[in-house]
């Protein structure tokens, strides 16, 4: 007992690792990525995130006590307010405007990911559906990070992707997903061995289905 965050992301490391060091976001970071490829990822994302907006809606609704929605109101904030708001503006930059998002055709891994994330919160409590939620906050405040830390990596005029990078090192986006961490730290200190294995199932699914996120962008697959 006495479990963390990093007990979720060791529990799956070969998959954590194969999410985090996706052959899209190292060619994101070498400013070699197809332009097609990351116009179809942000139209995809748009999806992704309207749906992921709402799981904290979800989480807003399953909380039980102030701080909980609280927290929940935190990510939904953070979603809605920063990221979509930000998510609109790329694809402004990128030719796809407001109307073209509205009527977007939804890829199969946009659905499996979005609609796992949310059936995970129905069938189970407020902590399966914050596990289900975070390779997504987390995992783009670390893909952040190693970004950042590896050598080929283009910043700048250089990078067509660089606002793309500079959103998620953003303080604003790097607090939300230190939050979310320092919440599921609490949460997980009182688990039982049982209960955690669950809970690394949920996760390792919810990083698996991130991995197929970044191959359906590279792929331009619907
Ligand atoms: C697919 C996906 N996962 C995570 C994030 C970060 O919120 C995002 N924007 N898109």
């Amino acid at each position: 007992m006495g479990y963390r965050f990093k007990d979720l992301t060791a529990a799956c490391h070969d998959d954590w690792r194969a999410y985090l060091e996706h052959d899209f976001v190292r060619q994101l970071a070498d400013a070699t990525l197809e332009q097609e490829a990351f116009r179809h990822y942000l139209k995809q994302d748009y999806l992704f995130l309207v749906h992921f907006a709402r799981a904290y809606a979800l989480a807003a609704y399953k909380s039980r006590s102030l701080a909980d929605l609280r927290h929940a109101h935190e990510g939904l904030k953070a979603i809605l307010d920063l990221e979509l708001g930000l998510h609109v503006g790329f694809c402004r930059d990128w030719g796809i405007g407001e109307e073209e998002l509205d009527g977007l055709p939804e890829a199969r891994a946009t659905m499996a990911y979005t609609r796992y994330v949310l059936d995970t919160g129905h069938r189970g409590d407020l902590l399966d559906l914050h596990v289900a939620l975070a390779p997504c906050l987390v995992g783009y405040g670390e893909i952040a990070d190693w970004i950042n830390g590896r050598a080929g990596t283009l910043r700048g005029d250089a990078n067509p992707y660089d606002a793309w990078i500079a959103m998620y090192e953003s303080d604003e986006f790097q607090a939300a997903r230190r939050a979310e961490e320092a919440w599921l730290d609490a949460r997980l200190a009182e688990v039982t061995p049982r209960r955690f294995e669950e809970l690394a199932t949920v996760f390792r699914d919810a990083t698996r289905l991130e991995i197929d996120f970044w191959q359906m962008g590279l792929d331009c697959a619907l």
